[in-house]
């Protein structure tokens, strides 16, 4: 069928030139005043719905079922005021036809051009609300703000309110899900990390595969997630999409819009895999959370509570540190980029791994794992005291971090971002710190190291070497040179120096101790690891990359200043709605 349409079409008392291109919806005033031609235009793939008569959904829904009107929906941007992404909202507009064969005719070829254009639209959707997350308003947020727009664009939704932990997890991973087109958790990134674990343990169930092997290629999950943010630091929302909104989290589930994201399994021998996106950390983002959890009543201010009680002690923790770099040819942490929507770094990785597929997206061809035999590089390893250690899949920006923990990671390469922040002054573990709420570089340090790869493998020193090293006091006090004295080895066991000979030298070298009365505490011998959010029960461990493991409703952040210099430069505006149609 042929998608076009042209015809006039009325606007309260106002004549315009209705176009239907097979990727467009524009309408152009049709008046001598209206000289500059302002047109706007809406990608079909961005029409929310279609609606005979004149319809509103909002404060609540009403519908004048006129003959010869009909009601477009569509995606209207604006400014966040403060993120980086751009807000989404409803627009509407109510037209009048001549007729009404017309406006049968414009009802008809919107919907079958909406069709086409957008084939991920979800029907069917799985929702999880978790009445506690964030500041405990997951409910009210579903049901005001987004429900109405789901019903609106015809989506229906089975809903379930959690009563425990883990139920969303737990209900993927043994519940029929057939007739589900997606699975929406309202909440945190906790809610988000329940449903990585439950519908990638899910999907390798029914490939046959045994995830906890790590020889598996893990398959692709073929359900896509959506987030309604509704938690405390709604990181894999802000990174996806750019801003932290559930209106704007609905449209892009609702447009079906897919993004693939990468995702780290970690693994101890014997204890169950686990999966990370945002945040692997060890070190300062352990003790953080281990702490924050004693105050989850603080709500999302419990963090900021407990980073500073953990800055304060002023911990560092030894280890060795294996990594496997990615392919420095590709990409780098430090070469100033951003993953934006439409990234052509994660575009190229796409066709790497899925290189048979003709519709290179595709979720059903098969997964190339990054590691088939001979394509591994060399480990390198590195041994020391660190403040931190954090590998993270993708930007892992967040309103704390607006740039986030590595700012030019990409959300669907096939690498992640290891950061390493070896053992400082205290002064200058906080500048480091305090770099991620701005534009400065963090890596720009001279005892912070990034690292883009493939793998990474952590060992904690055993318990006599971390005697020896209190015994001897440590490395309070000690100056950003200190750090330097570090093995960098290329080797694929890694090489160990005796971490007593080199807190000796570290020792000599001290400044004067720092914030004596709290850094001078003896640190405990090992930190705990953060993965997304939960605490992991084990120390050592080996984690993997897997590129484009599932696909989230979202886009990645969209860059609204070119989007609005495009605007201002182009006749056809996405987005310049008169005021009247607002
Ligand atoms: C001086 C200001 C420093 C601000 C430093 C901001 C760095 C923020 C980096 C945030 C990165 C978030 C990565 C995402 C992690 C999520 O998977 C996970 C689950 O939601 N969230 C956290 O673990 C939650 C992690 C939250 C970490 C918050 C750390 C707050 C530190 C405050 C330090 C204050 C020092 C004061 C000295 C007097
Ligand atoms: N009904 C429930 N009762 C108790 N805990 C729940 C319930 N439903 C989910 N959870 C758990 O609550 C934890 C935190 O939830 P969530 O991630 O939604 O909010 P948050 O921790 O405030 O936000 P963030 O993770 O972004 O910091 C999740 O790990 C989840 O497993
Ligand atoms: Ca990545």
């Amino acid at each position: 069928m042929d998608l076009g349409l042209e015809s006039s079409l009325w606007v309260g008392n106002k004549r315009y030139r209705a176009v239907l291109t097979g990727w467009h919806f524009r309408w152009t005033e049709v008046d001598k005043k209206n000289r500059d031609k302002k047109t706007v235009s809406v990608p079909v793939a961005e029409v929310v719905g279609v609606e005979e008569g004149r319809v509103e959904i909002l404060p609540q829904k009403s519908v004048e079922d006129t003959d010869k009107d009909f009601t477009v929906f569509y995606v209207k941007r604006s400014s966040s005021g403060g993120s980086y992404g751009l807000l989404w909202r409803l627009g509407r507009i109510q037209f009048s036809c001549a007729s009404r064969v017309l406006r049968d005719q414009w009802t008809k070829h919107l919907r079958t051009a909406l069709k086409t254009h957008s084939p991920l639209r979800p029907h069917r959707l799985l929702v999880f609300i978790n009445p506690f997350g964030g500041k405990k308003k997951g409910r009210q947020i579903y049901h005001s703000l987004v429900a109405p727009l789901f019903e609106l664009a015809g989506i229906s939704s089975h809903v379930i309110v959690t009563e425990r932990a883990n139920q969303a997890r737990d209900h993927l991973l043994k519940k029929d899900l057939t007739g589900f087109d997606g699975v929406v958790c309202v909440g945190g990134d906790g809610m988000f990390s329940e449903l990585l674990h439950g519908l990638i343990g899910r999907t390798q169930q029914e490939a046959g595969l045994c995830e906890n092997d790590p020889a598996a290629a893990l398959q692709p999950c073929p359900l896509h997630i959506g987030i309604i943010p509704a938690g405390s630091t709604d990181c894999v929302c802000y990174a996806t999409v750019g801003v932290i909104d559930p209106v704007t989290s609905a449209l892009h589930i609702i447009i079906g819009d897919s993004q693939p994201l990468d995702v780290c399994s970690v693994r101890q021998s014997s204890a169950r895999v686990r999966y990370s996106v945002s945040l692997l950390g060890y070190g300062f983002y352990g003790d953080v959370l281990a702490e924050s959890e004693k105050h989850r009543w603080m709500g999302p201010l419990r963090y900021d509570y407990s980073g500073t009680v953990v800055y304060l002690s002023n911990r560092s923790y030894s280890g060795v540190v294996q990594y496997l770099p990615a392919d420095p040819l590709l990409s780098s942490p430090r070469d100033k980029t951003r993953c934006l929507a439409g990234c052509s770094v994660c575009s190229r990785s796409t066709e790497r791994l899925f290189p048979h597929s003709s519709d290179s997206g595709s979720l059903y061809s098969s997964h190339f794992s990054q590691f088939s035999p001979g394509s591994e590089g060399q480990w390198v390893s590195v041994e020391g005291r660190f403040r931190c250690i954090s590998l993270t899949c993708m930007s892992s920006s967040c309103a704390r971090s607006p740039l986030g923990l590595s700012p030019s990671a990409h959300l669907a390469d096939g690498t992640g971002d290891l950061v390493l922040v070896w053992d400082t002054h205290p002064l200058g573990f906080l500048k480091f710190l305090h770099r991620h709420t701005s534009t400065q570089d963090q890596f720009d340090l001279p005892f912070v190291e990034v690292h883009r790869v493939k793998a990474v493998r952590f060992s904690a020193p055993s318990g006599r070497e971390e005697q020896e090293y209190e015994e001897i006091g440590g490395l309070s006090g000690e100056t950003d040179e200190g750090q330097r004295e570090y093995v960098d080895t290329v080797s694929r066991n890694g090489s160990r120096q005796h971490l007593a000979e080199r807190a000796v030298t570290h020792e000599q070298k001290t400044a004067t101790p720092f914030l004596c009365g709290l850094c001078c505490r003896k640190s405990p011998a090992v930190s705990v690891w953060n993965c997304d959010g939960e605490i992991l029960p084990f120390t050592d461990i080996v984690c993997k990359i897997h590129g484009q493991l599932v696909r989230l409703y979202a886009r990645g952040i969209e860059d609204g200043a070119a989007i609005r210099n495009s605007e201002e430069r182009d006749e056809c505006q996405r987005i310049c709605i008169p005021n009247s149609f607002k």
